[in-house]
C-alpha cells in the first residue's frame, strides 16, 4: 500500500521534488537522510522494491519542511514519479570480492532499463542521475531507453562520478597534510578501473606532486572502490562514502534548477570524445540540468596515456549498454 507521510510544515515553498529508486539500499537509506536534510529539498520520494514504508516513516521523523513519501513496488511507480524534478537511481546489485563493475550488468542493466523507461513515461522532464553500476553502461541503457520514447534530453542525464572526486581529494589530502575539503582534483572519463582518470595536473591549489606519487594516487583512486569491496568481505562496496558523494550531486544539480551560478561538477554524460559517446568532463549546471560541459581540462603526459589505456575501455563499456537496449 502506498504510504505517505508528511512532517511539520509551515509553508509551501517553490524547492525541488526529488526521487530516490533503491532507497532502501546500502546507499539508498544514507543518502536519503542526507537529502531530506537538504533544505532544498521540498518532497523526498522514496521508491524500492522492498521496505520503503518504513524507512520513509522513520526520515519522516526528522524535524525539516519537507513531505516523505514511500511507494513500493513496480505497482506504485507512477505514485513515486509523477511531479518529480530530480530523480537519483542507486536501485541494483553491489560487487563481491572478485567481481568488476562489468559483471554487474547481467543483473543491473535491467533495473536501470525499467526504472529509466517509467521515469520517462511519469515525470519525463525530470533529471536523471544514475550511480547504479557499471555507470559506464547503464547511462548509455537510460539514454537508449528516453531515446525510444522519444523523451531523452542530454543535458539532464547525469552519471554519478562524484565519489572518485572525493576520494582524489581525500587522498592529494592526507599524503600532503592539507584538509581534504580545501582540495580540488578533476576526474575525468569513466567510472571503473582504468577509465577513471585522475587530473591531477590541475589540482586546486597548486600542490608539488612526483612522478611517483602521482602513479600511486591515481592507482589508488582507480583501486579505491575495490579496496572497500575487498574490506568489505562479501557485504557489499561504498555505501556511506557513496551516499555522500551522490547527496553532493544531486545537491549540485538542485543548485543548478534554482539558477546559482558557478556550480560545477564532473559527471558521465553524453560527450564526444575520441568517438566516446559518453565521457566524465566537468560541467556547469543550470536550469534545465547541463548549463555547458566545460569539456576536457588541459592534460599532463601521463594523463593522456591514461586516457589511451581508458578510451577504448570506455567505448567497449558503452556499446555494451546501447546494444542491450537496441539489439
Ligand atoms: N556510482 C558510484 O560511484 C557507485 C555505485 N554503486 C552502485 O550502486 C548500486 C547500489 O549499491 P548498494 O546500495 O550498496 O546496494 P544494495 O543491495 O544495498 O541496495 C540496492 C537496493 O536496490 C533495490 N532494488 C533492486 N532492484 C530494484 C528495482 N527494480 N527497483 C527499485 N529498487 C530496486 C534493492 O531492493 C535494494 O534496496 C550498485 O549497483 C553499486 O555497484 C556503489 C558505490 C559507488
Ligand atoms: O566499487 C564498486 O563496486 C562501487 C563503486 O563504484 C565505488 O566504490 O567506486
Amino acid at each position: 500500500m502506498l504510504s505517505f507521510t508528511r512532517s511539520f510544515s509551515t509553508s509551501r515553498r517553490a524547492l525541488v521534488k526529488v526521487a530516490v529508486l533503491g532507497a532502501s539500499g546500502g546507499i539508498g537509506q544514507p543518502l536519503s537522510m542526507l537529502l531530506k536534510l537538504n533544505p532544498l529539498v521540498t518532497e523526498l520520494s522514496l521508491y524500492d522494491i522492498n521496505h520503503t514504508p518504513g524507512v520513509a516513516a522513520d526520515l519522516s521523523h526528522i524535524d525539516r519542511n519537507s513531505f516523505t513519501k514511500s511507494a513500493k513496488g513496480p505497482d506504485q511507480l507512477k505514485a513515486a514519479l509523477t511531479g518529480m524534478e530530480v530523480v537519483v537511481i542507486p536501485a541494483g546489485v553491489p560487487r563481491k570480492p572478485g567481481m568488476t563493475r562489468d559483471d554487474l550488468f547481467s543483473s543491473n542493466a535491467s533495473i536501470v532499463r525499467d526504472l529509466v523507461d517509467a521515469v520517462g513515461n511519469y515525470c519525463p522532464k525530470a533529471i536523471i542521475a544514475i550511480v547504479t553500476n557499471p555507470v559506464n553502461s547503464c547511462v548509455p541503457v537510460a539514454a537508449e531507453m528516453l531515446k525510444k520514447r522519444g523523451v531523452y534530453d542530454p543535458k539532464k542525464l547525469f552519471g554519478i562520478t562524484t565519489l572518485d572526486l572525493i576520494r582524489a581529494s581525500t587522498f592529494v589530502g592526507e599524503l600532503k597534510g592539507i584538509d581534504p575539503m580545501l582540495i580540488q582534483v578533476p576526474v575525468i572519463c569513466g567510472h571503473s578501473g582504468e577509465t577513471i582518470v585522475p587530473v591531477m595536473s590541475q589540482c586546486k591549489p597548486k600542490i608539488k606532486l612526483t612522478d611517483s606519487e602521482i602513479c600511486d594516487l591515481t592507482k589508488r583512486i582507480q583501486n579505491a572502490g575495490t579496496e572497500v569491496v575487498k574490506l568489505k568481505a562479501g557485504a557489499g562496496s561504498a555505501t556511506l562514502a557513496m551516499a555522500f558523494a551522490g547527496s553532493r550531486m544531486v545537491d549540485a544539480i538542485m543548485r543548478g534548477i534554482k539558477g546559482q551560478s558557478n556550480v560545477i561538477e564532473c559527471s558521465f554524460v553524453e560527450y564526444n570524445y575520441e568517438e566516446a559517446q559518453y565521457f566524465s568532463t566537468p560541467i556547469l549546471l543550470g536550469p534545465n540540468g547541463i548549463e555547458k560541459n566545460l569539456g576536457l581540462p588541459k592534460l599532463s603526459k601521463l594523463e593522456r596515456e591514461l586516457l589511451k589505456i581508458a578510451i577504448p575501455i570506455l567505448k567497449k563499456n558503452i556499446k555494451k549498454g546501447e546494444d542491450f537496449v537496441l539489439t
